[in-house]
């Protein structure tokens, strides 16, 4: 069985609260990050308290309340769903605090988590504060939301990014990797890909490798699947006649995203128009 292509596993763990995934240190080969999923009926919240570890409440689709000991942050969400392509808010929590989400409306929501034992201010991240990038040319074409970028300071190890990549493109590609602590050159991060299809009965393939293959999985990714990358390239493929969403986790000792392309296959970027 595959330790990295993590499917959904839909629980109801309060009234109106189903979650569809945990991934801890407990239950994962991950050292930095831990990362749920859960869908909010509307009026249902979610009670939790972060106790060494950082966490970005991103409102995938509907709209939530988050309440966090220094402040209250309302209506937070922007989508009925991803696949609309326009950025969402997110909150930003430190260590040390309880907070709530509460469900305006139906909603999906990604806690994404670090380790941390420090106590900063609670963040706003508005749709309106996420860079957007296209990136790439002919079929390695997507679109990535910065939602919390390593320019972005108030965070202490948590980097969060959303991409979408169309049919028939690559993405995360040429494959890159960010698993040595050797900076300048590169930066270690782990990594989570939670992924949407659009349609829903779609999929993309997800490749893991390392230099000396000591790890190598390519894995047929599904909706509302999620690939950890503890180490390695990375890239995904997306079959024609389907969109392709992922929400991107990573985190390491250093707040740093350094990466290194994959040297076979770094002549992809010196192609015109690059
Ligand atoms: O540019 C892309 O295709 C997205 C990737 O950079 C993705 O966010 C990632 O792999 C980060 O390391």
């Amino acid at each position: 069985m595959s330790q990295l292509l993590v499917k959904a596993k839909p629980h109801q763990i309060a009234p109106g609260v189903t979650r569809i995934h945990e991934v801890t240190r407990d239950n994962s080969i991950l050292e930095y990050i831990e990362f749920k999923v859960l869908d909010l009926e509307a009026g249902s919240s979610y009670r939790e308290e972060l106790v060494q570890k950082e966490c970005c409440i991103v409102g995938l689709t509907g709209k939530i309340d988050v309440f966090s000991e220094q402040k209250v942050f309302r209506e937070i969400g922007t989508r009925e769903s991803v696949f609309e392509k326009k950025p969402t808010d997110s909150v930003y929590l430190s260590n040390g605090q309880p907070f709530e989400v509460r469900a305006v409306t139906q909603a999906r929501v990604a806690l994404c988590y670090s380790f941390s034992d420090e106590k900063r201010p609670s963040m706003l991240i508005r749709a309106a504060d996420n860079t957007v990038e296209k990136r790439g040319i002919l079929n390695n074409q997507r679109l990535v939301h910065n939602i919390l970028p390593d320019s972005e300071l108030f965070a202490n190890r948590l980097l969060v990014v959303e991409v979408f990549t169309e049919s028939g493109n690559w993405s995360s590609y040429p494959p890159h990797k960010h698993d040595e602590d050797n900076l300048p050159h590169e930066s270690l991060l782990e990594e989570t890909y939670y992924h949407e299809l659009n349609p829903k009965q779609g999929f993309v393939f997800q490749r893991v490798y390392t230099d000396d293959r000591l790890l190598d999985e390519t894995m047929t990714v599904e909706h509302s699947n999620v690939v950890l990358v503890p180490r390695g390239y990375h890239p995904v493929g997306v079959p024609d006649g389907y969109t392709s969403y992922y929400l991107n986790v990573m985190a390491g000792p250093k707040r740093i995203w350094k990466f290194h392309n994959d040297p076979n296959h770094a002549w992809i970027l010196e192609r015109q128009g690059q």
